[in-house]
């Protein structure tokens, strides 16, 4: 981790985002499991969890023996854990759900918009570097409120071809219909297509590694996603009030998530800078995960020092990082000068962990820098609205030369005899 100034950022920016190379090579290897599994579906799955997950497996979908074997080695501690955790996400998740709408207008005339759940959603749940049961929560939870009829999830097994027994007690817990044990850019590429055993769904949602990245990108348009929810990220803006070691914490809980996670802090103050740097070596040599954060700090984490309050907010805003904690005097009030982040947590006391587990908002979130056009994850990203349109035959009479109009000014006059037909009432006449 370094000290610079907010120019120095700025002009290093783009040596540190993930090279055109790499993201080839990337992109080679997804296109070619996407091709496999597209034509040999689950033989293809068994070929590359072997390969890559070192898995050799018989069966692909985790069965009711093994749903009660994982129920067995979980923690009654942990199951209230995740209940409590279940109770907060569904409040707050409560509010986003949209419902139709219809207005009736003068004439007979009926306008609405109705909304739909998917019928089928399939989530990622990564599982290569760690196990994710919180993401369970914050992904399937959405989905059930939004009236999703079948979530299914798909997560890399461990090299004994089982499922961390923690994923499959949240999966219970969320209400998931069904586990895969598939990941990578197969499960996204079986999620797509559909194979013997897994069945396509409409989107796609959940966070990955750079190959469920890419591949949630290639399928795009075929199946619907959520966003490209890449490493994690966060940026900490730091006064005077903040204390270093609690800066230093909150940088190091997302540098252990993957080593090309971004921790960066904003500070006004130097000395402050300083302590945080100290703090950060301090508490890293504590960590079990020292070399994850190790290199996540060495490639992406920043120290940057701000002229003032204003460059700071300009910086965040260019950033526009995946959580925003504000760690500075009265951060309510300066709320308003955040334009771009995925989530903001206020204060010293609202570190970036309360929001991965425990708050209620989602910890899906947008990261790097499509914040500046996405939002969290949510209900709203498990329905889809139809528009209804309903005339009588004296409110179509009266808008018909308006619309005869518009159709044969575009050269549709078979757009203009739809309306003509009826204006002239012939099926009327015909039945008297
Ligand atoms: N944004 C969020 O809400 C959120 C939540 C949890 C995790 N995350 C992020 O998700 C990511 C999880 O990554 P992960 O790797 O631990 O798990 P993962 O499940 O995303 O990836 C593991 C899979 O990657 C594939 N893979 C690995 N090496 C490969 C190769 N050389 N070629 C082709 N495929 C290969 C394998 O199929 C393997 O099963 C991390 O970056 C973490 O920060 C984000
Ligand atoms: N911070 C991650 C999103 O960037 C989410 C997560 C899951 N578990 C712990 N953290
Ligand atoms: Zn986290």
């Amino acid at each position: 981790m370094k000290i610079i100034t907010a120019k120095q950022y700025l002009s290093e920016k783009e040596d540190y985002s993930t090279s055109q190379t790499m993201l080839e090579d990337i992109d080679e290897s997804v296109l070619e499991i996407i091709k496999q599994v597209k034509q040999y579906g689950d033989k293809a799955l068994f070929q590359y969890t072997k390969q890559f997950d070192g898995a050799d497996l018989t069966n692909l979908r985790v069965t009711d023996e093994e749903f009660k074997e994982a129920e067995k080695q979980v923690s009654d501690d942990f199951l209230s854990a995740l209940k409590q955790a279940k109770a907060n996400i569904t409040e707050f998740h409560q509010v986003q759900k949209e419902h139709s709408w219809f207005v009736n207008k003068e004439n007979g005339i009926m306008l609405g918009q109705k909304v739909t759940p998917l019928q089928k959603a399939g989530i990622y749940i990564p599982g290569g570097k760690a196990a994710y049961p919180s993401s369970v929560l914050m992904n399937a939870i959405p989905a059930k409120l939004a009236g999703v009829e079948n979530i299914i999830i798909t997560t890399p097994p461990l090299s004994d071809g089982t499922i961390n027994p923690h994923v499959l007690a949240a999966a219970r817990v969320a209400g998931a219909d069904a586990v895969y044990k598939v990941g990578g850019a197969q499960a996204i590429a079986a999620l797509a297509y559909g194979t013997e055993t897994i069945e396509k769904v409409s989107k796609i949602v959940g966070p990955g590694n750079a190959y469920v990245a890419r591949a949630k990108k290639w399928v795009f348009g075929d199946v619907a996603i959520d966003m490209i929810a890449g490493p994690s990220e966060i940026c900490i803006v730091a006064d005077e009030t903040a204390p270093p070691a609690y800066v230093a914490a909150d940088l190091l809980s997302q540098a252990e998530h993957d080593e090309s996670a971004k921790p960066i802090c904003i500070t006004m103050k130097s000395k402050l800078a300083e302590k945080i740097l100290l703090e950060v070596e301090k508490q890293t040599a504590e960590l079990e995960r020292k070399e994850i954060i190790q290199q996540s700090l060495k490639q992406n984490g920043r120290i940057i020092l701000a002229e003032n309050e204003s460059e700071a907010f300009e910086l965040v805003n260019e950033i526009a990082p995946e959580h925003l904690q504000l760690m500075i005097q009265n951060p309510s009030e300066k709320l308003h000068y955040v334009k771009n982040a995925g989530a903001v947590f206020l204060g010293n006391y609202s570190p970036e962990p309360l929001g991965d587990y425990f708050a209620g908002p989602n910890h899906t979130l947008p990261t790097s820098g499509t914040a500046k056009f996405s939002s969290p994850l949510g209900v709203y990203d498990f329905v889809k609205k139809s528009s209804i349109i309903s005339y009588s035959s004296e409110a179509l009479k009266e808008a018909s030369d308006t619309i005869i109009n518009l159709a044969n000014t575009e050269g549709l006059t078979a757009h203009a005899n739809s309306v003509q037909i009826r204006k002239e009432g012939s099926y009327e006449k015909l039945q008297d």
